[in-house]
């Protein structure tokens, strides 16, 4: 195994990323190639990204972005106010940092000038991406202003609102009019319904390439609302379900890079919208997990290895820094350095439909 490149540090960006995930209950209509409809009762929203991006073009992502300063603004305390207040704004107890690998360079560049008062990032980070929801797909999480409601049911979107293009070219325009739409409305961002979920940190790739450090939150919806593609940043989306979307990855109708991919298959696992929101309430006094994966170059191809894969290595060598080996892709995964013994992981004839991706990815359990 050797460690051929050796880069200068990379420019992080923060970033946030929203999971929306809504019950589905519509009939949905006989197609030859869909003949059955989801079993999981849910499904989640994905918006493909235009061929013109500079970073995972023509892919389905989340609706997600770059943290601007205005998501961590303290203007937004006075719409905040007097129900919600700083740190918590309502949130509930500050889950518990986990111990992470890797550590990152507190650099920050661009994104929040650090001397100026900022909102806490528990809740800058919300804002951001409920933003970029609204500004990519027209989806409007917000909520009226007052207490909060003491039930923690799935949430709904607020309809798009009269002039939807103008606020919308106005948000891109300058993201500090987002408090300017919400203020009109009388709302909220609705924090409150985004889980924390996970975070991941892209992987070096080569000198230079862009590395995102990504919150990913979940949000659950009774019913799917409206979505409008800006039809500039992102140009189509689909409400999939797990099981769909890992289906059009294996026919290559889309593109899902692997942080996508895995927490996919990750709400695969759930067979209804209330078992995901109640497991996402559960879980969240214990903290999130933030991956970083490692891209190991093979002669053939390419393997974005895990944290939990058998060669994955919490050396911080590997934040600016790939793996390289002279074994083809299968010969490694035959071996089953993929981590494939462990149990629920793929199975190996799936990670080998897999691998006629441009790349392979992790066979980590794909686990609760
Ligand atoms: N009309 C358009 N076509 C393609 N990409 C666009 C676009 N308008 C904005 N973008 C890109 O979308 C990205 C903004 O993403 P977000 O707001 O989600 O962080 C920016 O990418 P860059 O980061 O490459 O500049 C921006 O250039
Ligand atoms: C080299 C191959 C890869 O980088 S795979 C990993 C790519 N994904 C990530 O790094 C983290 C998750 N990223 C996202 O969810 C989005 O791409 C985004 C929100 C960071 C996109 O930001 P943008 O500003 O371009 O909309
Ligand atoms: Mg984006």
């Amino acid at each position: 195994m050797s460690v051929p490149v050796r880069a200068g540090p990379s420019n992080w960006r923060r970033a946030a990323t929203l999971v929306l995930a809504a019950g589905w209950t519509r009939p949905v209509p006989a197609a030859p190639s869909r003949p059955q409809p989801p079993a999981e009762g849910f499904r989640v929203l994905l918006l493909q990204r235009s061929a013109s991006q500079g970073f995972l073009p023509g892919a389905h992502v989340f609706p997600g972005g770059v943290l601007e300063a205005a998501d961590s603004s303290t203007d937004w305390l006075r719409l905040f106010a007097p129900h919600h207040w700083p740190p918590r704004f309502g949130l509930g107890p500050a889950p518990p940092q986990r111990a992470a690998f890797p550590v990152l360079p507190n650099v920050r560049p661009g994104a929040v000038d650090e001397d100026a008062a900022a909102l806490p990032d528990d809740i800058a980070f919300r804002i951001c991406a409920i933003r970029e929801a609204f500004e990519e797909a027209g989806v409007l999480l917000l909520r009226p202003r007052g207490p909060r409601p003491p039930d923690q049911a799935p949430g709904c979107a607020l309809a798009p609102p009269p002039a939807l293009a103008d606020w919308r070219a106005r948000v891109r325009r300058d993201p500090r009019h987002f408090l300017s739409l919400c203020a009109e409305l009388d709302c909220t961002p609705d924090i409150w319904a985004l889980r924390d979920w996970s975070g991941w940190i892209t992987p070096f790739s080569r000198p230079g390439g862009r590395r995102f450090e990504t919150t990913f939150f979940l949000c659950c919806l009774n019913e799917p609302p409206p979505v409008f593609p800006d039809l500039m940043e992102v140009v189509d989306c689909q409400w999939s379900s797990p099981s769909e979307a890992i289906e059009s990855l294996i026919s290559k109708e889309v593109l899902l890079a692997p942080p996508q991919f895995y927490e996919i298959r990750r709400l695969g696992n759930f067979a209804s919208l209330s078992d995901l929101h109640k497991f996402s309430l559960d879980r969240e006094s214990e903290g999130t997990e933030r991956w970083m994966p490692i891209i190991l170059f093979t002669a053939d191809g390419t393997i974005h290895l895990l944290p939990g894969d058998e060669m994955y290595s919490e050396d911080s060598n590997f934040l600016e820094n790939c793996m390289s080996t002279g074994k083809k892709t299968e010969e490694i995964m035959s071996e089953g350095s993929l981590g494939i013994a462990f149990p629920g992981s793929l199975t190996v004839i799936e990670a080998k439909i897999l691998a006629i991706c441009d790349s392979t990815f992790s066979f980590i359990p794909i686990s609760r």
